[in-house]
């Protein structure tokens, strides 16, 4: 199975106060899905938005609403979520694992009807979701700490995805972080197809059609050798 590209905006680097306008302008670009990342200045060092301008925002989009819950307690937001409008919930196993919750918040995803992921920050194993790929649509390996836009992608985090990639060959891998035109083959090589991007995808003066473009065209030449 060959798997196809998905170019995930994220929303973190957008105008806040139009963002309805750029998460169209992002899918009119060939975007795939909308990455919106909700923090909650506990989990990590940060505070963005929540259900309530989600749910705003899906009267004004149609996009696939890609939600990355960077949050301490996930499993309390998971209906809120689902009833704004979210499409997939990606939550970190470092919020749950410890408390022995990481299945119970799976399924509780997976009976909301929406899709499913888990997320490991730069320090976690990736062998820590090995027992529940299974039951995942995807994972998401961070490539910078995770809380703000803007840093500078990790290239030592390819070890975990090519790790990953050659146990589960069909698995939609997502990466987020520091991905650009500069990073984006040292990815889509060690076996990455789902790209979140913030400042590349935002920044001004950039054409982001040609550099969602080019993200897709490094996924399609190396997916073929993964
Ligand atoms: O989740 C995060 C940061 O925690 C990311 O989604 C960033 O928003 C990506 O931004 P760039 O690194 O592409 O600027």
């Amino acid at each position: 199975m060959s798997l196809k590209p998905i170019i995930c905006p994220s929303l973190l680097s957008s105008d806040f106060a139009f963002l309805a306008r750029d998460s169209n302008y992002m899918l009119e670009c060939g975007a795939d899905w909308l990455h919106i990342d909700v923090m909650d200045n506990h989990f990590v060092p940060n505070l963005t938005l929540g259900a309530p301008i989600v749910k705003s925002l899906r009267k004004h989009t149609k996009g696939h609403f890609d939600c990355h819950l960077m949050v301490t307690n996930p499993e309390t937001m998971i209906e809120d979520f689902k009833n704004a409008g979210a499409n997939s919930i990606t939550f970190h196993i470092e919020a749950t694992e410890s408390r022995g919750i990481t299945q119970k918040v799976i399924t509780q995803i997976k009976e909301a009807g929406m899709m499913v992921a888990l997320c490991v920050k730069p320090k976690t194993p990736i062998e820590e979701v090995f027992p529940y790929v299974d039951q995942l649509d995807f994972v998401l390996i961070m490539t910078v700490e995770p809380g703000f836009g803007g840093q500078s992608f990790m290239k030592d985090m390819m070890t975990k995805v090519k790790t990953l990639r050659s146990k589960y060959p069909n698995l939609n891998i997502q990466v987020d972080g520091g991905l650009d035109p500069s990073t984006i083959d040292f990815a889509s090589e060690a076996g990455a197809n789902v790209i979140v991007a913030g400042s590349a995808l935002f920044k001004p003066n950039q054409d982001p059609k040609e550099t969602i473009k080019l993200f897709k065209d490094s996924i399609n030449k190396h997916s073929p050798n993964w």
